[in-house]
């Protein structure tokens, strides 16, 4: 394998049966192979996507003491803005050159489960720009969207009932992360620079790049390969909790980022499922013996997550 599979995903939407067990045919076998595809013909518009990235930019260059005050580590839900160097994905590699900022699931103040203390369900953390939030959480829908219908195909293609995920994924944990590596080729001399090789944690992520090259995929042969900016596409990739779901019959794949040779931004959509829906292979592949116990959605992230954060080492629970 050297490039990845690109998927035309509007076929799941067709009205035609065999049109949309064709994509879905086509969605399994990267999925299972490969653990990665590019999807096209989505349905978010190119302009919606760029509207993204500008804001993503006008948040990056605020100054740092107006960033402060929405840092991560204020809150227990993850979201926030993540400072220069202050994660590795790749606990046994350096700090990721990159900062980011998560945008969840947007719940008021007094939402009973905010009340309650949920875990992943929090308030945001919103940065004083004007139309900024609702610019943001509309993209953040449209993911949502896109991540249903690829559960759609999924869900075909795994020969469960075509609707068997919307049962999942109805108030589902996501995460809305944008990502900006400032240019570091040269600087920093270890390939997974920008990003330490990582696996998601969740069920799929939608990634859309810039122009500026950096994310490498792992084959099954052990090589990376680049996984360059096709206009308009995402970049998805199936996360650990589904590789987990499924009994490893969809993989998670290893990616990284190299340190750019231009600043770069990305923006991660990572969707989970509902933080209470039981993750249980005996769901999914009821014929084969299970590799895993059964698991919440919430339990498995939070503890993921914890591995990950500094600031939340030591919170066992969620
Ligand atoms: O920025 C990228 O291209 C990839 C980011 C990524 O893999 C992640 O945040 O999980
Ligand atoms: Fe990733």
């Amino acid at each position: 394998m050297n490039s990845l599979p690109i998927i035309s995903v509007a076929g799941l939407n067709s009205e035609d049966p065999a049109v949309r067990a064709a994509t879905a045919a086509e969605l399994g076998k990267a999925c299972r192979e490969v653990g990665f595809f590019y999807a096209v013909d989505h349905g978010i518009p190119e302009a919606v996507m760029a509207g993204a990235f500008s804001n993503a930019k006008r948040f990056f260059e605020l100054p740092l003491k107006a960033k402060q005050p929405l840092s991560i580590k204020l809150s227990p839900h993850n979201r926030g803005y993540v400072a220069m160097a202050d994660e590795k994905l790749n606990p046994e590699s350096g700090a990721d050159m990159k900062e980011a900022f998560n945008i969840g699931t947007d719940f008021p103040e007094d939402h009973p489960e905010v009340i309650a203390g949920k875990p992943f369900r929090g308030v945001n953390f919103w940065p004083p720009i004007d139309g900024w939030r609702d610019d943001m959480l509309g993209y953040f829908d449209g993911c949502l969207n896109l991540g249903r219908l690829i559960h759609r195909g999924f869900a075909i293609d795994l020969g469960l009932a075509e609707d068997f995920f919307d049962g999942y994924l109805k108030e589902p944990i996501a995460t809305l992360r944008m990502l900006r590596y400032p240019a570091s080729a040269g600087q920093i001399d270890r390939e997974d620079g920008g990003a330490g090789a990582h696996t998601d944690y969740g069920n799929v992520t939608l990634l859309a790049t810039d122009k500026v090259a950096g994310l490498q995929v792992a084959t099954r042969q052990g090589n990376w390969i680049e996984a360059p900016h096709i206009p308009g596409a995402f970049v998805c990739n199936i996360g650990d909790c589904l590789m987990r779901w499924s009994n490893d019959t969809y993989v998670s794949t290893p990616h990284r980022v190299r340190p750019p040779e231009q600043e770069r931004y990305s923006i991660a959509f990572f969707l989970e499922v509902d933080p209470d829906a039981v993750v249980d292979p005996r769901d999914i592949v009821p014929n084969e013996q299970p590799k895993y116990p059964p698991i919440t959605c919430a339990e498995y992230l939070a503890h993921r997550l914890n591995a990950t954060y500094e600031h939340r080492k030591d919170s066992d629970a969620m």
